[in-house]
């Protein structure tokens, strides 16, 4: 499935242009004239359509301005409302070119798109074999050996951002996890991230019912997705490979043991964003590290080091990122030979009595969520995010 934000881009894309063939070559001999020719212009608009990857929501963003301020002058919309994400995030963009000329916007547009035709054709974003199926997940890599089941988030070039699909998935995985012969399971990170959280894109695609349907499936999709953390029945272990931010976080107090790299850092920015504590972690982050520090991660959204939240109680063990695959495999491995049956009788026996008042708490956060994801606060981060405005 062709992702989101490059279905976006798409309709950013100006739709009635002329398809005009023309090497890039010519584009860059003209560039040395400093003064883009319509027909220049009109060539680049046509190589915009023929890159092969997705130059990113910035760039785009950067090329809808452009565009608009190369074809029609000044921004001349009326402002966009604030649930309209979308068309904010461009009417911002192209506001925010004031008055510069035609000729000047035309000519930007041609340069960038030369820069992008030769920096994107030669540079892959995605490391060899990231993109793998291994199991016919798309945003996961599932494998299972030596007793153990590895989910891995597999979205590197998103920093391993949730998208709905990938909420699905993860349910998906650990049901058959819970079920298949292994001893333990593990949740990691592909590429430098462990996770950003929740992909904030998931904001953007408004069904016909409006946002307070979203919302309302939003919070149905997170309560889902948050129970099977809650009932996974076998010892359930993450590897933080690196940066671990949102509901990353919040999900590590229903884990039954965190391993984290040096490199990694705990990071809940829930009132940046507008938003509220899940994950069941407004009951368990105050729990395992005390009601105010839990205050300063889940309402100030202060970052910890991986050596600070090992010294929470959030994280079991940090190693030195040169050595932290090796010694956690090595580590997990052993584990993983221990008889299962005690092991998943002992983790029924840790966690059962909390399990009623973890589905209650996450059903409240849910619920509050919902209101969250509805209010100005909210929507205007999203927005900032998406324009590039904010970043964590
Ligand atoms: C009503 C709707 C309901 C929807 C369904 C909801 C389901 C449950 C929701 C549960 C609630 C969860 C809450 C959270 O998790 S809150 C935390 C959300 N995460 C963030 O705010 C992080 C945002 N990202 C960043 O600030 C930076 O990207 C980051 C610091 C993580 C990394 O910065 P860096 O400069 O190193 O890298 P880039 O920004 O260039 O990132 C590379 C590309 O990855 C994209 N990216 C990264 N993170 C996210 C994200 N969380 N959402 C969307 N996209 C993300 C980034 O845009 C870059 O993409 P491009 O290359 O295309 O530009």
């Amino acid at each position: 499935m062709a992702h989101l934000a490059w279905r976006l881009a798409q309709r950013w894309c100006p739709s009635s242009l002329q398809v005009i063939s023309f090497p890039v070559v010519q584009l860059h001999l003209n560039r040395t004239a400093m003064r883009a020719s319509q027909k220049d212009f009109e060539n680049a608009m046509n190589q915009v359509k023929l890159l092969k990857k997705d130059p990113g929501n910035e760039v785009k963003l950067k090329l809808y301005s452009l565009y608009k301020q190369a074809t029609e002058g000044p921004c001349n919309m009326p402002k966009p409302g604030v649930f309209d994400l979308i068309n904010k995030a461009k009417w911002d963009a192209w506001n925010a070119l004031g008055s510069l000329p035609k000729e000047t916007a035309r000519q930007n547009y041609v340069d960038l798109v030369s820069s992008l035709s030769s920096s994107l054709e030669s540079s892959s974003q995605v490391e060899p074999g990231t993109d793998r199926k291994s199991t016919g997940y798309e945003t996961l890599m599932v494998t299972s050996e030596d007793g153990i089941t590895k989910i891995m988030l597999n979205r590197p070039t998103k920093k391993n951002a949730l998208n709905v699909e990938m909420y699905h998935e993860i349910m998906h995985a650990l049901k058959a996890a819970s079920k298949d012969d292994s001893a333990i399971t593990v949740l990691t990170g592909n590429g430098d991230y462990y996770s950003s959280g929740n992909d904030l894109t998931n904001f953007t695609d408004i069904p016909p019912g409006g946002v307070e349907e979203k919302a309302k499936n939003g919070a149905i999709l997170l309560r889902e997705f948050v129970g099977c953390f809650i009932d996974f029945p076998k010892p359930l272990i993450a590897v933080v490979n690196g940066p671990a931010v949102g509901i990353s976080v919040t999900l590590l107090g229903l884990f039954d043991a965190v391993y984290a790299s040096d490199r990694a850092t705990f990071h809940t920015p829930f009132s940046h964003l507008g938003q509220s504590p899940e994950g069941c972690s407004s009951y368990t982050f105050p729990k395992i590290m005390s009601p105010a520090k839990a205050t300063e991660m889940l309402v100030f959204g202060k970052k910890l080091t991986a050596g600070e939240a090992c010294a929470q109680g959030l994280v079991t063990e940090v190693f030195p990122d040169s050595t932290f695959q090796k010694e956690v495999w090595t580590r997990l491995k052993a584990f993983a030979k221990l008889p299962p049956n005690a092991m998943r009788i002992s983790k029924e026996i840790i966690r059962n009595r909390e399990k009623e008042k973890l589905h209650a708490v996450n059903a409240e956060e849910c619920s509050v969520l919902q209101g969250r994801w509805l209010s100005d606060e909210c929507m205007n981060a999203v927005v900032n995010f998406l324009s590039r405005k904010s970043k964590l």
